[in-house]
């Protein structure tokens, strides 16, 4: 019998009205033969009610409580919603997180689930009930009730998906799909037919709200397709399928996304020595506090500045531990600015287009938009601006790649086949053995790889002025003497005034690169090249959100006494550049830290 879950959004089961409505909604699939599973999210803003309710009593309620009185909210909209079903006369049920035996890890109000007991629900779908879960929560293994952070009931809802082999996750928002971009802030935004889980796992991390990323790191291990539609019309949505079921054609950008609630920490005077990046890392990642960004630049009189980005509400105690893991290893400070944004374009297009990242730094620097961080990985370019001109910047972006014109996709009707675990779920797979931290959690870290590319070059460009534009005229003329260009890294400026933008390219293209952008700077004395360079990489799923993959990478790169000249990360995988000559070394203590034994070197893939 086909199974599918459904899963409504705060928006969606905000009044009596809205409730019955998906009520029916799920009534009209059991009517159609099929076991249905409803995963609700608590009423409208009532997440946000609570915590509000919450800082009335205590300016930092502890998290275990937070997490007891969060939960409540989800269990109101389960009740009411078992109560609708039943109302319109079939046998339904509800069921907190706990008493299902969804199973988490004991981070308060950032839990991971663990694993989930299927017997309860298989036993209520099989008994003819349509089968009611609260999202976002579970419960630990002492029975304390956990959340799984802002956004959370997508990944009940997928995970529960997983669980139970349904055929599909249906998302049921107040949008009718996802769009290029947050329709709410651009208006010409469009909507998506089809995305893969990569880049839909991209945007989602890089501030797409519609989706909750970890959720989308679900789907990808187990291939569940995802389906995002509207909760109030019927027509298609947004497919979220295996890279091969989205046949995406031609464009190089397949979206844009904007994370406002970004802070920017700098730590100044970095000794340029093996173990001191991964000293720092060690110390935030302790803290459970999820880094983005990290963006490490070109060393000068042996110092180098490390800057990152978190979520605004990690701002206070990241710096805490910063500005002690600072002392320790002897750095010269720590700086901040809580008032930044993140832009970002995603596509797997740009794999093999040449020229994104000079489009976008053209559309940027034409709205006067002053770039103050850049870092990219295979299929995404990041820049961190001010707060106060994203919003433009997204647009501006947006408009550059003409996202709002209709692609060339395949219109017809889709139905997206179930990749059975088998051959995607890794729990089961032959990929079992690259789990790190054992098969105990379905949220674990999977790391498929690490891989090795000996064929690039860096590229340096000094004293880059800290003004709209430059970027732009540094690119363009790169991308006008061919040259493909992989990572790209711009830190913020140092104490001395000075920005430095690095760019690897294919080793034999590193003289054309560098003379080209000498002619856009006017100083050839501004450009330095490095033309032996390796770049290491570790690939998996669920990189970017489990905290501690960078900093075991760096620990590994440490111990080995390996220096790492640039950094770079992404949602599938965290890249740094180090001494071409170590590179194989490095390749073995990555593949002995995360307990590979696929290490491999790569062919170079450069893009850009
Ligand atoms: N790329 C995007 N496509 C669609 N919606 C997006 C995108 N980026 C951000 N959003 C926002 O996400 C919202 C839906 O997510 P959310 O409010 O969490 O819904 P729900 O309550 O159903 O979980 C939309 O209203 C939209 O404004
Ligand atoms: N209610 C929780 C969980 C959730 O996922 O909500 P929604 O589906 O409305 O985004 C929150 O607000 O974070």
């Amino acid at each position: 019998m086909p199974l599918v879950v459904q899963k409504f959004g705060g928006t969606s089961v905000a009044d009596a009205d809205k409730i019955l409505s998906a009520a029916r909604r799920a009534i009209r699939a059991h009517r159609e033969g099929k076991q249905v599973i409803v995963v609700v999210s608590a009423r409208g803003h009532t997440t946000d009610e609570l915590i509000g309710l919450a800082r009335e009593i205590t300016e930092r309620p502890p998290a275990r409580e937070m997490d007891m009185l969060l939960a409540t909210g989800e269990q109101v909209s389960v009740a009411l919603m078992a109560m609708a079903i039943q109302g319109l006369g079939v046998p339904a049920i509800s069921f907190t997180g706990a008493q299902i035996g969804i199973v988490t890890d004991s981070f308060h109000t950032k839990a991971r689930i663990r694993n989930i007991s299927t017997e309860r629900i298989q036993q209520a779908l099989d008994d003819g009930q349509v089968v009611i879960v609260a999202g976002f929560q579970g419960v630990d293994e002492h029975y304390n009730i956990t959340t799984l952070g802002r956004g959370g009931s997508d990944t009940t809802a997928v995970a529960l998906a997983a669980v139970l082999g349904a055929d599909a996750c249906e998302i049921y928002t107040d949008v009718d799909g996802v769009y290029t971009t947050d329709p709410r802030i651009v208006a010409e935004a469009r909507k998506i037919d089809r995305i893969s889980y990569d880049e839909m796992l991209e945007l989602a991390s890089l501030g797409a709200g519609v989706m909750h990323s970890r959720s989308v790191e679900f789907a990808k291990k187990f291939g569940v397709p995802i389906h995002v539609r509207s909760s109030f019309a019927d027509a298609e949505g947004t497919w979220i399928v295996a890279e091969e079921d989205a046949r995406l054609l031609g464009a190089s950008v397949t979206g844009a996304a904007l994370a406002k609630d970004e802070a920017r920490v700098t730590v100044l005077g970095v000794p340029d020595r093996p173990g001191v990046v991964h000293a720092l890392f060690r110390r935030i990642a302790e803290k459970n506090i999820v880094v983005d960004m990290i963006v490490q630049n070109v060393a000068t009189r042996g110092r180098t500045e490390v800057s990152f980005t978190v979520s605004g509400g990690d701002l206070a105690e990241t710096l805490m531990v910063a500005e002690h893991a600072a002392r320790e290893i002897g750095a010269g400070g720590v700086t901040h600015d809580p008032e930044v944004a993140k832009v970002s374009v995603v596509g797997l297009g740009m794999r093999v287009h040449t020229g994104v990242a000079q489009a976008m730094f053209e559309a940027l620097g034409g709205a006067g938009v002053n770039i103050q961080m850049i870092t990219t990985s295979e299929i995404k370019i990041s820049v961190l601006v001010d707060r106060s001109s994203a919003a433009d910047a997204l647009r501006a972006v947006h408009r550059a790649f003409e996202l709002e014109r209709p692609r060339l996709d395949d219109r017809r009707e889709f139905a997206p086949p179930r990749r059975r675990p088998a051959d995607r779920n890794p729990l089961a797979g032959p990929e079992a053995g690259s789990l790190v931290g054992g098969l105990g959690g379905m949220e674990d870290l999977v790391v498929s790889g690490v891989e090795l590319d000996e064929h690039q070059a860096r590229v340096t460009l000094l004293n880059v002025p800290d003004r709209p534009g430059y970027a732009s005229k540094a690119f363009r003329s790169i991308a006008e003497a061919g040259v493909n260009v992989d990572m790209i890294v711009q830190n913020v400026r140092t104490t001395e005034g000075d920005t430095r933008l690095s760019i690897t390219v294919p080793r034999e293209d590193a003289d054309r690169a560098a003379s080209a952008a000498s002619a856009a700077v006017g100083d050839p004395g501004d450009v330095l090249v490095e033309p032996g360079m390796a770049k290491l990489s570790v690939v998996g799923i669920g990189m970017r959100t489990h905290t501690g993959v960078a900093t075991r990478m760096f620990g590994a790169l440490a111990d080995a006494g390996i220096n790492i000249a640039l950094i770079n990360t992404s949602e599938v995988r965290v890249n740094v550049l180090t001494d071409l000559d170590r590179g194989r070394e490095g390749l073995d203590a990555l593949g002995r830290a995360f307990d590979l034994d696929r290490a491999r070197p790569a062919a170079g893939a450069p893009r850009t």
